[in-house]
């Protein structure tokens, strides 16, 4: 099968980026491993998650939310966004098709795509001029290695699994990481009755939304530097100084780390209240674990029920992309800086990939679909 453009990845940046090229009257086809498009926000995503942002920074282009949606959308109400989008635009992801290679014919200028079909077993083969990496960041869950982690003997997690605090009540439950993922599971647990400890080994940046939400906004009008100072102004009034409870600000301001290391500052659903209050306790990093009981490396062994691990996620473009050295680095990150990041050489794109969110997604869909009707249109001359 001979394409135009496939796109690898139906979660938002690759709905986004068939919805941009369609505008365009370019065909192209999307590749899901899932069942489902948006398969994050529908399988790996907690119940009580809502967007940390507000919903004027995470639609998606061409398509604005319906008035009556809330500033914060909540993942169900996400969910019915992106089925509208879907429709709107006509989108049919070709499901169960995991892509295993992708190769660069320098000769014929087409991209091989290999593709493994979940369902038959079989391999297919499509060819594409273009193709758009929209694989996403939070591809695989990230759990780190620990002395006995193996022989635990209660429930391990990642966050991508974890539903809802109900399925914890009465448990006692660690709680390893302190992003945004592991704060709100924290208070979710907490909320629930189970008996919650936290691992926070870093410093980071406590906010609330409503302080992004005005620094997002500021960003229009005011220089970076200035922003992180008003926003964690309003943050330092807001928490006092959370040193005494484990919880420390790391050196540079919360907007500058977003933009500089793609670190988010952790958006507080109410955590920070529980820490204080002594009912989610702090503990710091785990040396190892034996059966049930955790080491921490204050010396403190305790006994738990569960481990949630909190602990971000990967991305494995670079695994199946096998000439991902043409715009990823060997860290899968893109190798051109932002705003330049979504374009690699030899036609191959990415989308979703710049640690910008939903905001960032958008923008990378509509750049590469701005960037293919230049090239097909050259393409197309030459042949006349
Ligand atoms: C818990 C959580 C909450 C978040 N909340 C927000 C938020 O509020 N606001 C915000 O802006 N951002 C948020 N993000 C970031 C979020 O990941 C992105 O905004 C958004 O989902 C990115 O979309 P994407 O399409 O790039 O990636 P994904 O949504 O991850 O979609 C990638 C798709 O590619 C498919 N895929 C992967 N590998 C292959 C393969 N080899 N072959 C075929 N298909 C494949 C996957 O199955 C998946 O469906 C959140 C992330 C997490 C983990
Ligand atoms: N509602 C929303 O909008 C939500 C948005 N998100 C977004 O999704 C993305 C992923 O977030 P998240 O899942 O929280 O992952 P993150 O990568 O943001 O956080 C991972 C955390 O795990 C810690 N960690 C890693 N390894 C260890 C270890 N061995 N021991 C102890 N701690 C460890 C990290 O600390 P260290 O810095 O020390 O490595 C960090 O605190 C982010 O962009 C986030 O903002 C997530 C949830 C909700
Ligand atoms: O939820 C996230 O981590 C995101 O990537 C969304 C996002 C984009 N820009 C930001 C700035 C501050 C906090 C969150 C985000």
């Amino acid at each position: 099968m001979e394409e135009v453009v496939v796109i690898v990845g139906a979660g938002p940046s690759g709905l986004a980026t068939f919805a941009c090229l369609k505008q365009l009257n370019i065909p192209s086809i999307i590749l899901e491993r899932e069942d489902c498009y948006a398969s994050l926000w529908k399988k790996r995503a907690y119940d009580r998650l809502k967007l940390h942002l507000a919903k004027q920074f995470c639609s998606l282009p061409h398509m604005p939310y319906p008035p009556n949606t809330p500033t914060f959308v909540p993942r169900v109400e996400f969910i019915k966004y992106i089925d509208c989008y879907v429709e709107k635009f006509d989108i049919n992801p070709k499901y169960n098709r995991s892509v295993e290679s992708s190769i660069y014919d320098n000769q014929a200028k087409k991209w091989n795509i290999e593709v493994r079909n979940l369902v038959t077993g079989r391999v297919e083969h499509f060819v594409a001029k273009f193709l758009v990496v929209a694989t996403g960041e939070n591809n695989k869950g990230y759990i780190p290695k620990i002395t006995g982690l193996e022989g635990f003997g209660g429930d391990i997690l990642h966050s991508s699994e974890f539903k809802s605090g109900k399925e914890f009540v009465g448990k006692k439950v660690l709680v390893i990481g302190c992003g945004n993922s592991g704060m709100e599971i924290s208070y979710d647990l907490s909320n629930h009755g189970a008996s919650t400890c936290i691992v926070i080994r870093s410093p980071f940046h406590i906010v609330n939304k409503e302080i992004i939400w005005l620094g997002m906004n500021l960003l229009s009008y005011l220089p970076l530097w200035l922003v992180d100072y008003i926003t964690l102004s309003l943050a330092r009034l807001t928490y006092g100084n959370l040193t005494k409870y484990g919880l420390h600000r790391p050196a540079g301001g919360p907007f500058e780390l977003k933009v500089k290391l793609g670190r988010s500052p952790v958006i507080d659903v109410g955590t920070v209240e529980r820490i204080k209050q002594g009912k989610i306790k702090v503990c710091p990093e785990i040396t190892k674990i034996e059966k049930s009981n955790v080491e921490f490396n204050n010396g403190e062994v305790q006994q738990f029920d569960a481990l949630v691990f909190a602990t971000g996620y990967q991305s494995t473009a670079n695994e199946w992309l096998k000439d991902y050295d043409f715009i990823l680095g060997k860290d899968e990150m893109p190798k051109n800086k932002f705003p330049s990041h979504w374009k690699g050489t030899n036609a191959v794109y990415c989308t979703g990939l710049s640690q910008r969110g939903l905001a960032g997604v958008s923008f990378d869909a509509q750049k590469v679909a701005d960037d293919k009707i230049a090239l097909i249109l050259k393409s197309n001359k030459r042949k006349n």
